[in-house]
């Protein structure tokens, strides 16, 4: 090899006699690979999420083949440590390429093999890489004992790959859709496990028969030298859809706030309720029905209602231990409460480095919220679980509007991958199931505001007061109608959530953290968003 950093020039300066099949052996080339190329390469890339720390250095953990008929990918499993003290994972799968039209932005590396000019890629580029896999899923044994093991389930079969393509879509892993009817996940942050994606899909899909979720059609996963299952993809049926559910919302807010005008609503007269009441349609008054209409709410009943299904498909396992539900007690006390505290003032570093991008509201809520940080973190720790009698399940645990897809009147559930800053063992603890139930009102809440701050200026001519009073009244029905809706199916498949009092106590508990974990989500990444959460916790601390 040269004795130049690989870095220097984007002219291939690296040459080796020895095959493609080899080049992972050479130790010096490893090296320089892994500080000069991939360091810069990975940080850019979508997938990577390491963006608000600082890359140490990077490791390859691991390499293996991804091959047939003579034709050979590599598979990288890279450990990335950082500066404060914390490593991730990371699966990269990498080809050689000869022809220039393969290599837009995906190169990784120029370099000469056997003579021949070429570039290392990243292999998902590649259409003859995602047809091997394909076809390996389709063509897999029902007990893989190799190393790298593909798994099909009973519904993928008589399959021939026709086509793939790039997803498309901003997210944290790299999607690939086939046939424009199968949708294989390459996970690209991975974990020492089974990743509960996978878990969670097969077990809902395949075990449960939920329909409201892409049916499990296959996995890729590598058994590592400490024989450990590592999920490194999922293939589901693919959901034609109408897009999010949180687009979907934005869309419906607007109509009804754009009604106010329209329909000449008097915000100070609308009635109100209180929150986290149970309600069903008719107890809805006909003024809010009216400034809303019908359909949103008999949306939120099906939501809620496919919400209660998941749950009770996820309650009701007696053999498989990874899901069969538990009750509250000392040691998840102390789990939750030692992951509270440290989020918290994980939480409560951020904002003071990060208070001087606020203005206006969000810097009076923001200065709040490091006034009030005793009585918040006293309500993390008052968590007495003798006072509780419900029941601790799987849940999905990342539950927001931006994971439900709609089609036609209907909802379906993706990504249980779970909470994206939780170690791999703690997205795996069973959890009240109202947990999932927050997630999903911080993102009602999120959904209204962002209405309100995108339009209020162009749209809408009420003052912020009143919309900010609008919202509120809003939130409460909408939140009524669906704990109505998701209490009584729960209740009807005798999965326990715990009498009303303990229910109250345990959505507050989780819409506070949920709030206080989106604090910290928005200033590291969208920090004129960080608002939303800051005004949530000021309601819910407040009330
Ligand atoms: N099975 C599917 N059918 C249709 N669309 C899907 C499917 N799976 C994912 N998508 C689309 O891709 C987006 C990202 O998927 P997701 O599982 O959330 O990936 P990530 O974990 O990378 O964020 C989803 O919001 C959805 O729009
Ligand atoms: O990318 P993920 O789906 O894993 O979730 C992360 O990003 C979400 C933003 O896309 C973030 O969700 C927050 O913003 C949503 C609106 O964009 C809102 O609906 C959610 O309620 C709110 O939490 C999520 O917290 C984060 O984990």
């Amino acid at each position: 090899m040269s004795n130049q950093s690989l870095k220097t020039s984007n002219q291939p300066i690296f040459k080796t006699e020895k095959p493609w099949e080899t080049l992972l052996d050479n130790d010096k080339f490893v090296k320089a690979f892994l500080s000069d190329v991939l360091e810069d390469y990975i940080v850019q890339q979508r997938w990577y999420g390491g963006k608000s720390s600082n890359l140490k250095y990077i490791e390859l953990v691991e390499y293996f083949r991804i091959q047939q008929h003579g034709e050979v990918y590599f598979g990288l499993i890279l450990e990335v440590n950082f500066v404060e003290a914390f490593y991730q994972h990371y699966f990269l799968p990498i080809a050689f390429v000869t022809d220039e039209n393969f290599v837009q932005e995906d190169k990784i590396l120029p370099l000469y093999i056997e003579d021949q000019k070429g570039y290392i890629i990243d292999a998902v580029h590649l259409e003859s890489f995602r047809k091997l896999v394909f076809e390996r899923i389709a063509t897999a044994l029902p007990k893989d004992t190799t190393k790298v093991q593909y798994h099909k389930s009973h519904l993928f079969k008589d399959v021939t790959y026709e086509s793939s393509r790039f997803m498309g879509l901003e997210q944290s892993n790299t999607s690939i859709v086939y046939n424009e009817k199968y949708v294989l996940k390459f996970f690209r942050r991975i974990f020492s496990d089974k990743n509960p994606d996978y878990e969670m899909s097969r077990f809902l899909s395949e075990k449960k028969e939920f329909k409201n979720t892409p049916a499990y059609l296959g996995s890729i996963n590598l058994v590592d030298a400490a024989n450990t299952n590592i999920t490194l993809g999922l293939m589901q049926e693919m959901i034609p859809n109408d897009g999010d559910a949180w687009d979907y919302m934005l869309k419906e807010l607007h109509k009804v706030f754009s009604n106010l005008e329209y329909k000449r609503i008097n915000i100070a007269e609308l009635p109100n309720t209180d929150l986290y009441q149970r309600l069903s349609i008719s107890d809805i008054p006909p003024q809010i029905i009216d400034w809303a209409g019908l359909n949103l709410f008999s949306k939120i009943k099906t939501l809620a209602l496919r919400t209660a299904e998941m749950h009770i498909a996820l309650g009701s396992e007696f053999e498989e231990t990874a899901f069969t539900p538990a009750h509250y007690n000392g040691d998840y006390t102390v789990w939750l409460k030692n992951k509270m505290l440290h989020q918290f003032q994980n939480r409560l570093n951020i904002v003071e480095n990060n208070i001087y991008k606020l203005d206006g509201l969000a810097l009076t809520l923001a200065n709040e919220f490091l006034d009030k940080k005793n009585l918040i973190r006293k309500r993390f720790v008052d968590f007495d679980w003798t006072k509780l009698k419900g029941e601790r399940i799987r849940v999905h645990g990342d539950y927001h509007l931006g994971q439900i897809l709609v089609k036609d009147d209907d909802f379906y559930i993706l990504d249980f991958e779970g909470e994206p800053e939780s170690t791999i063992r703690d997205r795996k603890v069973k959890q009240p199931p109202l947990k999932d139930v927050a997630g999903l009102f911080r993102s009602f809440h999120y959904a209204i505001y962002a209405n309100v701050f995108n339009n209020c200026e162009k749209h809408y001519n009420a003052s912020f007061e009143d919309l900010f009073h609008a919202s509120e009244i809003l939130y409460r029905y909408i939140t009524g109608l669906f704990l109505g809706t998701y209490v009584a199916e729960i209740q009807n498949a005798n999965l326990n959530l715990g009498y009303n009092q303990e229910r109250i106590f345990i959505l507050k508990y989780c819409l506070l953290e949920k709030a206080v974990y989106e604090l910290g989500y928005e200033l590291n990444s969208r920090p004129k968003w960080a608002i939303i959460p800051l005004k949530g916790i000021s309601n819910i601390i407040n009330h």
